[in-house]
């Protein structure tokens, strides 16, 4: 298996206090990677450290199947990355903000710079200052310096924060072509789960500086659960009915306002629904769904959080 990127016990200490603790995280050639994790979760400290901006206390990077020093200059310059919001000079055009990226990493090739911005799709715009761009356009120029150097690793850091539904669309579709046609491995930090879900190969979740959990998405799509979810008016009765009607048993009453959910999919749902009305429980609601990577998420932090309750 060859890796673009491997973490090995990584760690990071301020003030006596680890801020990150023995992440290992193991990225394949042109995968995306989501990094998942709450506000301050270490995600920014780990990305720092893989892009030689901070040094580990104690751990190792390895970029394209060599370790990182503080002179990995050339392995460095075979990964691109947005690390915080791009900073960009904005009275200068797209353009011209590419060429001096480009000119200054020893990298100048006019076609890539082209190719760059046709492909996060500012081919138009690329005369206008930067000064004069929207967060979404700033964030796919971000993107365009990061690739117009051909890396193979792209290193992004919440690039889809404070964007609208369009920007987000068109963004992951980049991440999406970016990975499936150019071969680019990209690990993306986010906390926002269902963009996640809908693109990464394999799932990294941190908190508290640890990594609870790396899963290929698969794995987690192979452990969602169907189940029907009703709003009754009444969720002591209707929970009633399911079990002594219907003589059912794995369903649970999520609130005591009537959310039920249904896991036992034998019986179809008109028969559920008359066998509520005909017992006196009205239903506001009635539809099929299945576990989502929020609620797996969800789960794996609150089970951390009871953890740390009962220690
Ligand atoms: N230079 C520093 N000195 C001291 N503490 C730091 C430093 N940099 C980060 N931290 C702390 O490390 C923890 C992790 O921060 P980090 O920015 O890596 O988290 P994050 O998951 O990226 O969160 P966010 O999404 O809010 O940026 C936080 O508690 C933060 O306050």
């Amino acid at each position: 298996m060859t890796y673009a990127l491997r973490t090995h016990r990584l760690t990071k200490t301020y003030k006596g206090k680890e801020v990150v603790y023995d992440v290992s995280m193991n990225l394949k050639k042109g995968e995306i990677y989501g990094f998942l994790g709450p506000n301050g979760a270490g995600k920014t400290t780990v990305m720092k450290m893989i892009t030689n901006l901070v040094k580990p206390t104690a751990g190792e990077v390895e970029v394209l199947g060599e370790k990182l020093t503080p002179s990995s200059y050339e392995v460095l310059k075979r990964m691109g990355s947005i690390i915080e919001n791009p900073i960009f000079y904005e009275k200068l055009t797209a353009r011209e903000n590419l060429e001096l990226h480009c000119e200054y990493m020893g990298f100048y090739n006019k076609n890539a710079i082209d190719e760059a911005l046709r492909l996060v799709n500012l081919k138009n715009a690329d005369r206008k200052p930067v000064k004069e761009f929207s967060l979404g356009m700033k964030q796919r120029l971000g993107i365009a310096r990061a690739i117009a150097t051909k890396p193979e690793l792209l290193i992004l850091d919440e690039p889809i924060n404070g964007l609208d539904p369009v920007g987000i669309r068109e963004l992951r579709d980049l991440f999406l072509l970016l990975s499936r046609q150019y071969g680019i491995a990209l690990l993306i930090s986010s906390h926002i789960l269902g963009e996640m879900e809908q693109i990464a190969d394999t799932v990294g979740v941190i908190r508290d500086g640890r990594l609870l959990e790396e899963v290929p998405m698969e794995t987690i799509r192979g452990r969602q659960t169907d189940y029907i979810e009703l709003r009754a008016s009444d969720g002591a009765k209707a929970a009633f009915v399911l079990a002594n009607e219907l003589k059912l048993t794995n369903f649970r009453v999520m609130e005591e306002s009537g959310l039920v959910r249904i896991y036992d999919l034998r019986i179809p749902q008109r028969d559920i629904a008359q066998a509520l009305i005909l017992n006196g429980v009205s239903v506001d609601s009635f539809s099929r769904k299945s576990h989502s990577l929020e609620e797996y998420f969800m789960g794996l932090i609150k089970g951390g959080e009871s953890d740390a309750a009962s220690r």
